[in-house]
This record gives structure tokens, C-alpha cells and sequence, in this order.
């Protein structure tokens, strides 16, 4: 496969929701590019990113590696902007979007990136709220140092689940520390007063079927 290149713009004032099912950035990015890889000669354009959760840090991952999990697992979901119009439209084809998966290991270090994030959840404790995040994001900063990785043809995780996911899951972790896990999961799933906590949001990995597997040591 041909080298993963990828080029974030550092973004303020991105909005930061409440899904109901986790938090989740909106970062329409005009100006990066994903290509490469598995990618074909297309050119992906990040349209938000969220992340995935368990309720101890013993899981939480959306993908296993040797059957292991991990703590969290980020994702950057980028859009077919060669052969698409929209990411609604690329949602209904197999190379439509692609997702870059970031494990989260637990560590004594609190991320600095993620911390930006975990700064704004006390005002979108509730499903619907959203605020803007006041600090400049780079997603690049999101990335492991190490960008080793596996990729596969795969789907949403979440309804409606459409096959239209090139997956590029990295291999080395990042770290965040439990603390800010531990903020995820006061997320409410609610939007109002009754108080049911985001404790986890994975879905478990599937059967890989005849799916192909292919790795790149970058
Ligand atoms: N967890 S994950 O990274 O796999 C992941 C990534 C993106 C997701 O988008 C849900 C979604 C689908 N659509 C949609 C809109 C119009 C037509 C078809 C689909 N809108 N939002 C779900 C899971
Ligand atoms: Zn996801």
C-alpha cells in the first residue's frame, strides 16, 4: 500500500455535543486530507470525531487486538470527498468514509488534547447539549507517534451500521488517564433530570468473515 498521508487544519470553537450515546466534535474540515494507504487515489475530508468508552478501563475498545481490549478507542471519521457530494451520501457506498482507530491505554499521564475535550463535559452533561471548545484542536495530536497500522473493509459501529467503512486502526495506543475516563462516564444519556451515565458505548468486535486483514509498519 502507498504511505497514509494525512493534513489537519488546527481548529477553534469546535462544537462539542451530546449524542446521548457519547460526546462527539463536529470538525467539517474543508481543508484536510487523508489519502493514501488503503485509500486508493481518493481523498477522505474529516467530518467529526468521538470516541468509545467501557465502564472499567479493562474495556472500552471497539476493536480487540489477539483478543485484547483496550481502555477506549478515538475515532476520526473522514468522507469521500472525490466521488461524493456529502457525507450522507457516502455513507451508502463501501469506500465512503474512512475511520481512523486510536486505542487508549491508561496511564499516569493525563492527555493534554483529550483534556480539552473533558474540560467542556460538565456543560453538555445532558443528550442535546452542545458548547464550543474554546482551546485550538489539532487532530494530528490525536495520532500515536508510532503509525503503524491495520485496515479493513468494515461498517458503522453504531445504527444503521452501513458497510461503507475503510477502517485504519492504529497500532500503538495513546495514553489518558483514568480520571478522564472516568468523565466520560458521567455523561448523561438523558435530557432530563433522571440521570442514566454513559457508563460504556463499544459495541463488541463481529466475526471478521471472510474480510481480508492488511497491516502497514509505517
Ligand atoms: N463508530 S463509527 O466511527 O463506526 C461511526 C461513524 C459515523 C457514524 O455516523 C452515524 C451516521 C450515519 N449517518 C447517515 C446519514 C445519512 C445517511 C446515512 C447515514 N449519519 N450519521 C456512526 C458511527
Ligand atoms: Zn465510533
Amino acid at each position: 500500500m502507498k504511505k497514509l498521508t494525512f493534513a489537519y487544519e488546527s481548529q477553534s470553537d469546535l462544537r462539542i455535543l451530546n449524542t446521548g450515546h457519547g460526546w462527539k466534535v463536529e470538525a467539517p474540515q474543508s481543508g484536510s486530507r487523508l489519502e493514501g494507504g488503503p485509500l486508493g487515489e481518493d481523498i477522505y475530508q474529516l467530518e467529526q470525531f468521538h470516541c468509545h468508552w467501557g465502564e472499567t478501563s479493562a474495556e472500552g475498545s471497539e476493536h480487540t487486538v489477539d483478543g485484547r481490549a483496550y481502555a477506549g478507542e478515538l475515532h476520526l471519521v473522514h468522507w469521500n470527498t472525490t466521488k461524493y457530494q456529502s457525507f450522507a451520501e457516502a455513507a451508502q457506498h463501501p469506500d465512503g468514509l474512512a475511520v481512523l482507530g486510536v486505542f487508549f491505554d491508561v496511564g499516569n499521564e493525563s492527555n493534554d488534547e483529550i483534556e480539552k475535550i473533558v474540560s467542556t463535559l460538565s456543560e453538555i452533561k445532558f443528550k442535546g447539549q452542545f458548547t464550543d471548545i474554546p482551546d485550538v484542536i489539532d487532530p494530528t495530536t490525536f495520532l500515536p507517534s508510532g503509525l503503524g497500522y491495520w485496515t479493513y473493509l468494515g461498517s458503522l459501529t453504531t445504527p444503521p451500521c452501513n458497510e461503507c467503512v475503510i477502517w485504519i486502526v492504529y497500532k500503538e495506543p495513546i495514553t489518558v488517564t483514568e480520571e478522564q475516563l472516568v468523565q466520560f462516564r458521567c455523561l448523561s444519556a438523558c435530557s432530563g433530570e433522571a440521570e442514566e451515565f454513559i457508563v460504556k458505548n463499544y459495541r463488541p468486535p463481529q466475526p471478521l468473515g471472510n474480510r481480508a486483514l492488511r497491516e502497514c509498519n509505517a
